[in-house]
């Protein structure tokens, strides 16, 4: 369903993706991981179209989306909950959430499928989302994310900054994800955190994807993910 080919991206002269190619499958959850600096979140911001490919091509279901002016990427199915969430943390939840529906969507029936898969949020629909946990003013960011109803959601380091316990619920959260059916890029450098939760993991070095392996073959050896993001992560 997202074919990325070839392709390349510079910050002024400074190339930071390298022919990058990368297919994710229907309904396949994908963990994209690297080192600081690899290019994981250029990546993202390439499929969304804030960074433009200078080579190559990012294909969604038959549409050239590297072509489409960025404010298009959106309605042509590509859900984004960037790192830190970009929350209006002075709204409730369902105003953030009411906010994802003006974008796109079905409105009503797409906000109680997101909220279903979340069920903590039905509980705060007053709250202020700046009063929320960390973990559920992320589940809040995928939520808003999920009125739009797209085919693929991008996640960026939905862990960071939270304690054990909400990085366990943030990966029942992506494996909840995986039954909506969406595609889903999660960029992650605790690949054991979310192993359980994806299909695949996509190890990125210096803008180039180094490999493909899938959660099974990590599971078997973990030594991978040492090899390619390096001890301590
Ligand atoms: N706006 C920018 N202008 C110039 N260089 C940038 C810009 N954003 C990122 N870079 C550089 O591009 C490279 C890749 O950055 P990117 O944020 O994609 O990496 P990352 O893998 O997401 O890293 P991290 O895990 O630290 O978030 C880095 O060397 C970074 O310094």
């Amino acid at each position: 369903m997202l074919a990325i080919e070839g392709l390349d991206c510079f910050y002024g002269d400074v190339q930071v993706l390298r022919g990058l190619t990368l297919s994710v499958a229907p309904g396949e959850t994908l963990c994209l991981t690297g080192r600081n600096g690899a290019g994981k979140t250029t990546l993202m911001k390439a499929i969304m179209g804030l960074v433009r490919a200078r080579a190559g091509r990012i294909v969604l279901d038959g549409t050239e989306i590297s072509a489409l002016p960025p404010d298009r990427v959106p309605k042509a199915g590509v859900g984004y909950v960037p790192q830190g969430r970009r929350l209006f943390s002075e709204l409730t939840v369902r105003e953030n959430l009411e906010i994802g529906l003006m974008a796109r969507g079905r409105g009503k029936p797409a906000l109680e499928a997101a909220i279903a898969l979340f069920p903590v949020l039905a509980e705060r629909m007053g709250q202020r989302s700046g009063t929320l946990s960390g973990g559920e003013q992320q589940m809040l960011a995928m939520a808003r994310a999920l009125c739009l109803e797209p085919k693929l959601l991008l996640l960026d380091e939905p862990t960071e900054g939270l304690m054990p316990s909400m990085i366990a619920a943030i990966r029942q959260s992506v494996a909840a994800l995986k039954a909506t059916g969406v595609s889903v890029i999660l960029v992650e450098q605790r690949v054991e955190a979310v192993l359980d939760a994806v299909d695949r993991v996509a190890f990125l070095e210096n803008g180039q994807l180094r490999e493909t392996v899938s959660a099974e073959a990590i599971r078997a050896d973990r030594s991978l993910i040492d090899r390619y993001v390096g001890i301590g992560h």
